[in-house]
């Protein structure tokens, strides 16, 4: 579990964090949304420690990051899988040698031990054919699921994703979101994902914290989303003509999600 209690950040004189406080729990998908410039960025970097916050208290299972020695942060480094925007994958090596990386920088383990570990998240990922080919050899929805094999190599306790969806198709982002949900379970992660998909938003959100210029203007999760009486938030989520007819035609039809009505790809495609 993390917790956020009243986070302020500022560059200069400009405060762009004005005192959030939010939980994320384990086990849950946890997704942050805001336009452009809300403070979404910032407030993952500040959570990852790439930031260091103006005021303000981060705890990481009840350990505030900012107080932490350096040994103690070195140790939560290396229970925290990131999934960067665009991947972040390093070219020269095989989709084995990128998944591998994070064992090679954090663990003691055998060669032996680290490709069966290594094996296993392939498995996990329905990359078993690709595992000797170099990322530019894949498409963009493969090196995704790298990316998040990679990120889970390490049995994280906690899982940071930066716009997983960008630059793929829909139908792609779907496997994606689907694979970061059964993850989070199987792994008991807590899972905190930037998103500008309003497809995951209605799908995997379980808990949505909705940022509007460096405040928390909602939070709630996707079955409740619907009937949300903050303006702002449903014009924000329901910004495109085709979800406001589907807010309408779940209002009409006293549903709450999209779960049963649309069908999702299998993960493996
Ligand atoms: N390192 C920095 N120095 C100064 N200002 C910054 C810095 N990083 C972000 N900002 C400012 O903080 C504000 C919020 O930026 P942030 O990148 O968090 O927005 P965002 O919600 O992630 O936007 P987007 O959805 O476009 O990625 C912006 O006004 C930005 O200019």
């Amino acid at each position: 579990m993390i917790e956020v209690k009243d986070l302020k950040k500022s560059f200069e004189t400009v405060e762009v964090l004005k005192g959030i406080s939010s939980n994320f729990e384990t086990g849950k998908v946890n997704l942050i949304i805001g336009q452009s410039g809300s403070g979404k960025t910032v407030f993952l970097k500040s959570l990852l420690n790439v930031y260091q916050p103006t005021s303000g208290e981060i705890l990481f299972d009840g350990k505030d990051i900012n107080k932490m020695s350096r040994d103690e942060k070195q140790q939560l480094r290396s229970e925290i899988g990131t999934v960067f925007q665009g991947s972040a994958l390093f070219d020269s090596m095989t989709v084995e040698e990128n998944i591998t990386f994070p064992l090679d920088m954090f663990t003691n383990l055998t060669f032996r031990e680290k490709k069966r570990r290594a094996f296993e998240v392939i498995g996990r990922v329905h990359l078993e054919k690709a595992n000797r080919k170099y990322p530019s050899e894949i498409s963009g929805g493969m090196q995704k699921r790298v990316a998040i094999a990679r990120a889970i190599v390490n049995n994280p306790k906690y899982l940071f994703c930066d716009e997983p969806n960008s630059g793929l198709d829909p139908y792609t982002a779907n496997i994606i979101d689907d694979l970061l949900l059964e993850i989070t379970k199987e792994y008991n992660t807590t899972t905190i994902i930037n998103t500008h998909d309003m497809n995951s938003v209605m799908t995997i959100g379980e808990n949505i914290l909705y940022l509007r210029m460096g405040i928390k203007e909602w939070q709630g999760n996707k079955d409740i989303l619907i009937n949300a009486g903050n303006k702002n938030l449903i014009d924000f989520v329901y910004s495109s003509e085709l979800f406001k007819e589907l807010r309408e035609y779940f209002m009409k039809t006293n549903k709450t999600s999209i779960d049963n009505i649309i069908t999702k790809p299998h993960s493996n495609e």
